[in-house]
């Protein structure tokens, strides 16, 4: 942030890397293994802003280096492409091969500067627009299968299905960007899909496996792609014979067809599966753990009232803003994607609340998300969930504090930022989805997560059909 209350420059940015390869190594067995990574250095610092190694790092992975942001003030330097660079940082300090991606570098790879930037991002927001019309039947269409095979599913002695967020997400996303469902006959599945997306992300992640385990195999070198390749090849395949309309939205943005096919894999697959199945989960279960007022009675009747005898659409969901709050509130207090990295284009001054540091080009930048959009200065209670948080003129206010998409709730992804094109779709559907459940449901018990990593299954372990 420039710094704008002219806040003198009173000491360098603390903290400390250690020695070469070793403390890259020991930041990262801290960060998946230790206990308050960041609130542990915050503390001892003094600081919100401090110097730190990030996994992976070396000796296989680039440098770690990173200064890490972690309060509302600093955070917004990594929108600001006038000071930081984001390209090739999606994955934070490496970059997956581009065999997982047919060879070329997908669009969240690129930097905002880069031409192919404008032009992929065009087609990607494209894909969303020409669909305008058919997300919500579809959504809903795939839903009232999901609710079916629930049931069932449920009717089994076995009482431990999850919820099935992930197939109605491949099935409605699918059907709609492909006109064909790829859950039938199993042409693709959740397990493919999750399969071709781990590796690329595994190096950054903590996948809930002992460290014996997933050091040597996950966090010390790259995964190579020829392990996942069969499952790349299947999607692919999926997508060259489903895909022809859907890659002919790329012509007039002048991108070559089979670029824009292995852009479109990755928008659906990665982009949107992934991130929908992290969050869905989410939703439902902090929704289920939620017991300071009965808040799915509320959420039901909102839902019903708002429907009440018409359709279930953008129109209706105006009349829920229980409903819209709290889908805001899971976006704030469980960002689906927690790291977001910059680069420093230039040499500024960075502002926290409370004082300013010298940045010099180069530095690569990254803010942990779940401390930001807990930030005191700005959320009363910030570490409670708080379902009404965001109703009203003060919580719609609030919004600008809300950074899931690389961005203020109340900003506008364009070719002009790096904010996620899929923003308000990803609003759209999840309040869709909710309202559509409590249409069918009354009422839903989750059980505690069986699983890490960038999605979790939930089991259901009480699930109440609409009187
Ligand atoms: C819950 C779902 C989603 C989450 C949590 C999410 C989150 C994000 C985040 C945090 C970024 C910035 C990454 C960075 O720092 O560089 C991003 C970028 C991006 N997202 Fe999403 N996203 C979601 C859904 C979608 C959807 C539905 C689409 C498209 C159909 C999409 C396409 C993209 C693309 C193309 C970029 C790169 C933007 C650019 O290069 O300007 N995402 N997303
Ligand atoms: C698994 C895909 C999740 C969301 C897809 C979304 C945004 C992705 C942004 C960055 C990719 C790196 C995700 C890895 C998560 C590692 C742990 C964490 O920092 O949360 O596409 O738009």
């Amino acid at each position: 942030m420039s710094n704008d209350r002219n806040l003198e420059v009173k000491r360098e940015v603390p903290g400390e890397y250690g020695a070469p390869i070793l403390g890259a190594v020991l930041d990262r067995l801290d960060r998946f293994y230790g206990k308050n990574f960041f609130e542990k250095r915050r503390d001892e610092y003094g600081s919100t802003v401090f110097r730190v190694n990030m996994p992976p790092g070396p000796p296989f992975f680039p440098d770690s280096k990173v200064i890490a942001l972690l309060d509302q003030k600093s955070f917004p330097v990594l929108f600001d492409l006038t000071k930081v660079s984001k390209k090739d940082v999606f994955t934070g300090t490496y970059v997956p091969s581009t065999g997982f991606t047919g060879g070329y570098r997908v669009l969240p790879y690129l930097g905002q500067e880069e031409p192919k930037h404008a032009q992929l991002k065009s087609y990607c927001m494209d894909i969303l627009s020409s669909n305008h019309d058919r997300w919500i039947p579809e959504l809903r269409a795939a839903a009232a299968a999901g609710y079916a095979e629930w049931d069932a599913e449920r009717n089994k002695p076995k009482k431990s299905g999850g919820l099935l967020g992930g197939i109605i997400a491949l099935r409605f996303l699918t059907k709609t960007v492909l006109d064909k469902d790829a859950t039938e006959g199993n042409a693709l599945t959740e397990t493919g899909i999750k399969l071709w997306t781990a590796p690329q992300i595994a190096p950054v992640l903590n996948a809930g496996l002992p460290a014996v385990i997933q050091e040597p195999l996950l966090h010390t070198a790259p995964i190579p792609f020829i392990i996942v390749a069969p499952e790349y090849q299947k999607i692919v395949r999926f997508f060259k014979a489903n895909g022809e309309r859907a890659v002919s939205l790329a012509v007039p943005h002048g991108i070559d067809p089979d670029e824009a096919l292995h852009n479109l894999i990755f928008f659906i697959c990665f982009n949107t599966f992934g991130g929908l199945t992290i969050l869905w989960p989410a939703l439902f279960k902090h929704v289920s753990d939620f017991n300071e007022f009965d808040l799915q009675a509320e959420l039901r009747e909102e839902v019903r009232r708002a429907v009440g005898g018409g359709g279930l659409d953008a129109a209706a969901l105006g009349g829920m803003p229980l409903l819209q709050s709290t889908v805001y509130e899971v976006l704030r207090i469980e960002p689906p994607v927690q790291s977001q990295y910059g680069r420093a284009k230039v040499d500024f001054v960075l502002e926290t609340h409370v004082e300013a540091f010298k940045i010099k080009a180069g530095e690569m930048l990254y803010g942990y998300q779940p401390l930001v959009t807990r930030d005191p200065v700005v959320f009363e209670e910030p570490e409670k969930f708080k379902p009404r948080r965001f109703m009203g003129e003060e919580g719609q206010r609030l919004l600008e504090h809300v950074f899931w998409s690389n961005g203020p709730e109340t900003g506008s992804p364009s070719v002009d930022n790096k904010q996620c094109p899929g923003k308000n779709f990803v609003v759209l559907v999840t309040r869709i989805l909710f309202a559509d459940f409590f249409l069918h449901y009354d009422s839903f018990k989750l059980g505690d997560v069986s699983i890490s990593g960038t999605s979790s299954v939930y089991p259901c372990t009480e699930l109440k059909k609409r009187a």
